[in-house]
This record gives structure tokens, C-alpha cells and sequence, in this order.
């Protein structure tokens, strides 16, 4: 299986090598056949080396493979010339339609979590709402008519709200049966509430499922006092983009919270969190959440390629990271005294061990 690889920018060039291994280490204990990388660049030493953070031949790459590992970039600290463009995770995310970003959080045993009992999937529409897209079809933009004016326009089409919502429902469906729709359409009424009316629209084909739906501001609340209550719940692009690091944290901290964004034909891992530059090179940052990026990854091609193999290199991933932090090794970000190389070497002695 070949699979790309994109270190990123900041804390990238940490966590990304030390996925990399324990992909590999899952695959071998589950006698998997070896992964064949596919290293593109990407990131500020794109810059340096193609004069574009996104370089077309890593684009063109990836149209080639069904799966990937994307670390964070640190998009803000690029030169002028490419502030104010898509960021290379969105340039991706489009070009390839990636349109659902599954963000989990959940309590790991062992950690103080603020919010312990959250079990919780935040299904995060990823092509549309508000985040800016100068340069393509489908997407939003923002744009400045005078200097001293600044708008932005948000996209929302009922195809790609009914889109993200099926996924929502059908993965409620394998859960706990309970979908929330996350909103804000008493002020945002067109836009977010074509939103919510394509999801409840969508509802009707799954009768078994419980839904309601919350304005984002009350959502944040909600999670804070009662995030265990809630199973699936399914947003726009920016709620969704910030309502998930408020669950990651509640949930450990931000340095545990995977993602995958996918499409129907192709994923890519990617952790939830930035390039956290006030860390970066400093082997302090917790590995945890593309580690469980790439778990997620593996059990999707699991299934997709219909081969059990993959979905059991997937669950040797997930059960080695609970057990590392359940035996009390964690980074700082988890009150913890390891090193972001001391914690990945624990839980590739896990992932190995038969
Ligand atoms: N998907 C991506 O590639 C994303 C990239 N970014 C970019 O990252 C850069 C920094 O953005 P920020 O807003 O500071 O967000 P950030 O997520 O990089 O950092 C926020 C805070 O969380 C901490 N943190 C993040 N990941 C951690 C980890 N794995 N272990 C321990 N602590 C961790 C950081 O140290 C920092 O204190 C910006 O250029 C931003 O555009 C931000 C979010 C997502
Ligand atoms: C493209 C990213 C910088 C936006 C973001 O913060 C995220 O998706 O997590």
C-alpha cells in the first residue's frame, strides 16, 4: 500500500516521523504488508525548495493515492505573498473534496480530563461556510472593497449540508443513535439555517436517530457543563473547526484530539491541532493525536478496501496509546513528564508486543 506523507511546518517535524513508525510497527504486528511512503513537500521548506508552501507535483501526487498523512503547517508565519491564500490543508481539503473532517474527542483512562465522560464525534462539514477561497469554484471568500472594508461571504449549498449530514447520521447509526445539529441560524438564518433545515431534512431517513439541534454559542456552553451528553454532532466548517478544539481540550488536551478528512474515494490524516510554534523543536509536544490520526486513517482504508488487516493495525494503535497513558507516561500538554520521544518510544513498544 503507498501511502504520502507530508511533514508540515513547526511540531510537524516531530510528530510526523514518529507516526510514520508506528504505522509501520502496527502494520508488521498484524503481519500487514509494509507501507510504501510517499514523502512530498509542503510547508514552509516548500517554499524554500518549489517557491509555494503547496507545490503542484505534491498535488498531482496525491490524485495518485488513496491515503495520506498531513502534518500541521504553520501558514501564519509564511511570507507576506502567501498570507490571505487558501492554507495548504485547505487547498487539499478542496481540491480533493475531503468534505468531512470526523473530529472524536473522547477521555482517555488515566488522563484529568475537564469534561471525563465525553464520548463524542464533532462531523465538521469541509468545503464551505466561511473560510476563505479566493481561488476556486465552490468555497467562500473574503474580499476588501476600500481599504478600510473588510467582508467575507460564506457558502452554504443544500447538497453539500445534506452531504456532511448523511455522514453524520450514518455514523450516529453505528454509535449511540443521537445526532445534534449545531447551528446559529437565529441570527446567521439563511445561511445557517439552510444548515440546519438540510440536516433535519436528512433526519427523516433515519427515523431510529434522536436529534436536536443548539445555537454554536449555547453548544460551547453545553459541552463545558455537560459534554457527555452529546454523541454525534454535526457543524459547518468553522464551528466545527472551533467547537473541536474546545472538545479536544475538555476531553485531555489538544495534543490528543485525531482527525481524518475524507471523501468517498480517498483520507487524510491530520491532527486537529497547529504547528504549536511556541513548542516546536523542542521534543515537548504529545505525538497522541496523529497517532490516532493515522488510526482512524487505517481502519477507513480498512474498510474500504474491505481488509481486516489494516482495521487491526488500527485498534494496535489506539489500545498501545491508551495503554501508554493509562501507565502514567504522558507529555507535558497532560501533566506528564515525558518527551515527545520518550512517549513514542513506549507506545511503539506497545503497538509491537504480541
Ligand atoms: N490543521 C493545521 O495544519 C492547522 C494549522 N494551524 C496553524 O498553526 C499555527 C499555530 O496556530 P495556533 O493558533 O497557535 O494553534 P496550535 O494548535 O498550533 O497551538 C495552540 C496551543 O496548543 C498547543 N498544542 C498544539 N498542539 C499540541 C501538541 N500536539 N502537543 C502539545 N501542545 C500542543 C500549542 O503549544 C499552543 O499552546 C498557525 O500558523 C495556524 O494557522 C492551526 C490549526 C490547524
Ligand atoms: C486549514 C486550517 C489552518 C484551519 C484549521 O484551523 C483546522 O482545520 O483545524
Amino acid at each position: 500500500m503507498r501511502l504520502g506523507l507530508m511533514h508540515g511546518d513547526g511540531i510537524g517535524h516531530e510528530i510526523v516521523p514518529a507516526t510514520r513508525q508506528i504505522v509501520d510497527a502496527a502494520l508488521s504486528s498484524v503481519h500487514a504488508p509494509p507501507v510504501e511512503w510517499v514523502e512530498l513537500p509542503l510547508g514552509s521548506t516548500a517554499i524554500d525548495t518549489h517557491g509555494t508552501p503547496i507545490p503542484d507535483e505534491t498535488i498531482d501526487a496525491l490524485g495518485q493515492l488513496q491515503g495520506w498523512i498531513l502534518g500541521p503547517h504553520d501558514s501564519a508565519s509564511y511570507p507576506e505573498r502567501f498570507r490571505g491564500q487558501l492554507t495548504p490543508g485547505g487547498v487539499i481539503r478542496k481540491k480533493f473534496e475531503l468534505f468531512a473532517n470526523i473530529r472524536p474527542a473522547a477521555a482517555f483512562p488515566g488522563v484529568k480530563a475537564m469534561v471525563p465522560d465525553m464520548d463524542l464525534v464533532i462531523v465538521r462539514e469541509n468545503t464551505e461556510g466561511l473560510y476563505a477561497d479566493r481561488n476556486m469554484a465552490v468555497g467562500s471568500g473574503e474580499f476588501m472593497p476600500t481599504p478600510d472594508i473588510a467582508l467575507a461571504v460564506g457558502v452554504f449549498t443544500r447538497a453539500a449540508c445534506e452531504r456532511i449530514a448523511r455522514t453524520a447520521f450514518a455514523l450516529a447509526s453505528r454509535r449511540r443513535n443521537h445526532v445534534t445539529i449545531v447551528h446559529k441560524a437565529n441570527v446567521l438564518t439563511l445561511t445557517t439555517g439552510l444548515f440546519r433545515d438540510a440536516c433535519r431534512t436528512v433526519a427523516a431517513e433515519y427515523p431510529h436517530v434522536v436529534v436536536d439541534d443548539e445555537h454554536v454559542d449555547a453548544m460551547a456552553a453545553h459541552l463545558v457543563r455537560r459534554g457527555g451528553d452529546f454523541d454525534v454532532v454535526v457543524t459547518e466548517n468553522m464551528f466545527g473547526d472551533i467547537l473541536s478544539d474546545l472538545a479536544g481540550e475538555l476531553s485531555g488536551s489538544l495534543g490528543t484530539a485525531p482527525s481524518i478528512n475524507a471523501s468517498e474515494t480517498q483520507v487524510m490524516a491530520q491532527a486537529a491541532h497547529g504547528a504549536a510554534p511556541d513548542i516546536a523543536g523542542k521534543n515537548r509536544a504529545n505525538p497522541t493525536a496523529l497517532f490516532l490520526s493515522s488510526a482512524m486513517m487505517l481502519d477507513w482504508l480498512g474498510d474500504a478496501r474491505g481488509d481486516r488487516l489494516l482495521s487491526a493495525a488500527a485498534r494496535r494503535i489506539s489500545d498501545a496509546v491508551r495503554t501508554t497513558i493509562a501507565s502514567g507516561i504522558a507529555t507535558a500538554d497532560l501533566g506528564g513528564l515525558a518527551s515527545t520521544s520518550e512517549f513514542s518510544e513506549v507506545v511503539y513498544a506497545h503497538t509491537l508486543r504480541r
